[in-house]
C-alpha cells in the first residue's frame, strides 16, 4: 500500500471491518426500513375464514337457478350476519342470511349474491343498498327477491386463499415497507427480528465554531457540518446522535469520545484531520492505546476529501470515521464512505447509490487534479426515452466551501485520477443522490 490510498482501497478498507449487526426482535412499527433476518411463514390461513366480498346475500345456488327479475327467486331471510360475527346461522334450503362484507360464510351457504342483485328485502324493485340494521328486524325473517343466479363460490373469499397456513409469508433480507408491515400485521405478528438502525455518534470540532441561532463573533462561522451528518446518517437509515461542538481540545475530545461509546455502532467526526497546528482528532486520535483509538490517518487521491482518519476504537472495537472539516468534503466523504459502511451495517444487499452515465453540460473544458479522482458537484438530466445517456451541468466550482451549489445538486460528476480535462459533451460516471 502507497502512502497515498484510492478512493477504492480506504473504501474497501471500511467495509471490510463493519458487519452487519446482530438481529434484534423489534415491534413491526419500529422495524419499518429494517432488514428482515429470517423468514416469516404465515401461522393462520388468510382469510382466515371463506368471508363474503359483498354486502348482500348468503344463499343456495340452486335456489336461485334461473332467476330473473321478471321472475326472482324468493328465499326466506334467517339472519344477519356482520363482520366479527361468531354464532352463524344456518342457510337451508329456500334460505339466505343478510351478510355483509368481511362477514364469515354461513354453514349451507355456497355463494353470496350482492345487495344490487336483489330487492333488498323491500318487496320492491332492484335495491340500490342495504336497508341498516336498525331496521333490520323488517328485513329479518322477512323475505328477500334474487333477481340474478350466481355460481357457486361467487363472491366468496376462500378461506387460505391468500395464503395458506404454513406457507412462507416473507423472505429474510426483505426490506419492510409498508405493504409488509401490514402483511406482518396480518398474520398475527406483533415484533419481527430485524437488522437494527445503526447508532452514529455525530461529532464536530473546531474552536470556530457557533451554533445556529447564535450571533457569529469575529472569526466565527456556524457549524453546519454535524447538521449536515447527521441529517445525512438519519437519510442513510441509522440513529443519528448529535453531539455538542467540540473546541479545538484534544483531551475534551477524548474525554467526549469516551462517553459517547456507549452509544454509537460508529463515530463520525468532522474537522481536525489535516495538519495545521490545531488539528485536534489527529492529536487525540493518533497513536493512542487501545483504551480509546487505533484510528489510522491517510491522504487520499481524491478531491474533495483528500485528509481521511478511519479505525477502530474503545473497548468494542467501533468504526470511527473522521471526515475532513470542509463542509463539501465532509458531505462527499459521508456519502461515499460512510453510507455505505452504515448500509452494510442494517444489513442492506445494495449499500452504494445508484450511478449513471452522462454527458457533460458545460461550455469549457473542466480541469481536474492529475492522480486524484475529482467529485464535483452537478444537476443530473436522466436520458430521454429510448436512450441511455443522461447529462450533467456542474454546479459551484471544485472549492470544498461550496455548500449552496451542493445544495442544489444531485449528482457527484467523478472525474477518473488520470484525467485532467473533461471536454463538453464527453460521459462521464456519476453518483445519484437522490
Ligand atoms: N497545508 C495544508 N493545508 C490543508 C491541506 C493540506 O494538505 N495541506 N488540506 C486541505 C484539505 S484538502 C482539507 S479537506 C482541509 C481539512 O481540514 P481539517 O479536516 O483539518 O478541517 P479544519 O481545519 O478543522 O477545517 C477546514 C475548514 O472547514 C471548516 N469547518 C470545519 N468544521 C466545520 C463545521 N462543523 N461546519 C462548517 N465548517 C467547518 C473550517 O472552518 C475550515 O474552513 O484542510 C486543508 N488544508
Ligand atoms: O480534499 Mo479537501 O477535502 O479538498 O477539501
Amino acid at each position: 500500500m502507497s502512502d497515498i490510498w484510492t478512493v477504492d482501497e480506504h473504501l474497501a478498507d471500511i467495509l471490510k471491518a463493519v458487519g452487519p449487526l446482530d438481529p434484534i426482535e423489534l415491534q413491526l412499527l419500529d422495524a419499518q426500513d429494517c432488514v428482515l433476518t429470517e423468514d416469516v411463514t404465515a401461522p393462520v390461513a388468510l382469510p382466515p375464514f371463506d368471508n363474503s366480498s359483498m354486502d348482500g346475500y348468503a344463499v343456495r345456488t340452486t335456489d336461485i337457478e334461473g332467476a330473473s327479475e321478471e321472475y326472482p327467486a324468493v328465499l326466506t331471510v334467517v339472519g344477519d350476519i356482520a363482520a366479527g360475527a361468531g354464532e352463524l346461522p344456518a342457510v337451508g334450503p329456500g334460505q339466505a342470511a343478510r351478510i355483509m362484507t368481511g362477514a364469515p360464510l354461513p354453514p349451507g351457504a355456497e355463494a353470496v349474491v350482492p345487495v344490487e342483485w336483489t330487492d333488498g328485502g323491500t318487496g320492491a324493485g332492484p335495491a340500490a343498498a342495504m336497508a341498516p340494521h336498525s331496521s333490520a328486524p323488517q328485513a329479518l325473517g322477512g323475505e328477500v327477491r334474487v333477481h340474478r343466479p350466481a355460481r357457486p363460490r361467487q363472491h366468496v373469499r376462500d378461506r387460505g386463499s391468500d395464503l395458506a397456513a404454513g406457507t412462507l409469508a416473507l423472505r429474510a433480507g426483505t426490506v419492510l415497507g409498508p405493504s409488509h408491515i401490514g402483511l406482518l400485521a396480518a398474520i398475527g405478528r406483533a415484533t419481527v427480528p430485524v437488522r437494527p438502525r445503526p447508532r452514529v455518534v455525530v461529532l464536530s470540532t473546531g474552536s470556530e465554531l457557533a451554533q445556529p441561532g447564535e450571533a457569529l463573533g469575529p472569526g466565527q462561522i456556524h457549524d453546519s457540518n454535524s447538521f449536515a451528518l447527521t441529517a445525512a446518517v438519519r437519510a442513510a437509515g441509522g440513529v443519528p446522535y448529535r453531539v455538542a461542538t467540540v473546541a479545538d481540545d484534544a483531551a475534551t475530545l477524548r474525554a467526549t469520545l469516551e462517553d459517547q461509546l456507549i452509544r454509537a455502532d460508529l463515530v463520525l467526526t468532522s474537522g481536525g484531520v489535516s495538519v495545521g497546528a490545531y488539528d485536534v482528532v489527529k492529536e487525540a486520535l493518533t497513536g493512542l492505546d487501545d483504551t480509546v483509538g487505533g484510528v489510522e490517518f491517510r491522504r487520499l487521491a481524491m478531491q474533495p476529501g483528500k485528509p481521511q482518519g478511519f479505525g477502530l476504537v474503545g473497548a468494542d472495537r467501533t468504526p470511527l470515521l473522521a471526515l475532513p472539516g470542509n463542509p463539501v468534503s465532509s458531505y462527499v466523504s459521508f456519502e461515499l464512505f460512510v453510507r455505505p459502511a452504515l448500509r452494510a451495517m442494517a444489513g442492506h444487499a445494495g449499500i452504494h447509490r445508484p450511478r449513471a452515465r452522462a454527458r457533460l453540460d458545460s461550455d469549457r473544458d473542466l480541469p481536474s487534479p492529475a492522480g486524484k479522482r475529482q467529485y464535483l458537484r452537478g444537476a443530473h438530466t436522466p436520458p430521454p426515452p429510448g436512450e441511455t445517456t443522461g447529462t450533467v451541468t456542474p454546479l459551484g466550482g471544485p472549492g470544498s466551501h461550496l455548500l449552496g451549489a451542493l445544495a442544489r445538486a444531485d449528482a457527484l460528476i467523478e472525474i477518473p485520477e488520470d484525467v485532467t480535462s473533461v471536454s463538453p459533451g464527453a460521459e462521464l460516471d456519476v453518483v445519484l443522490l437522490t
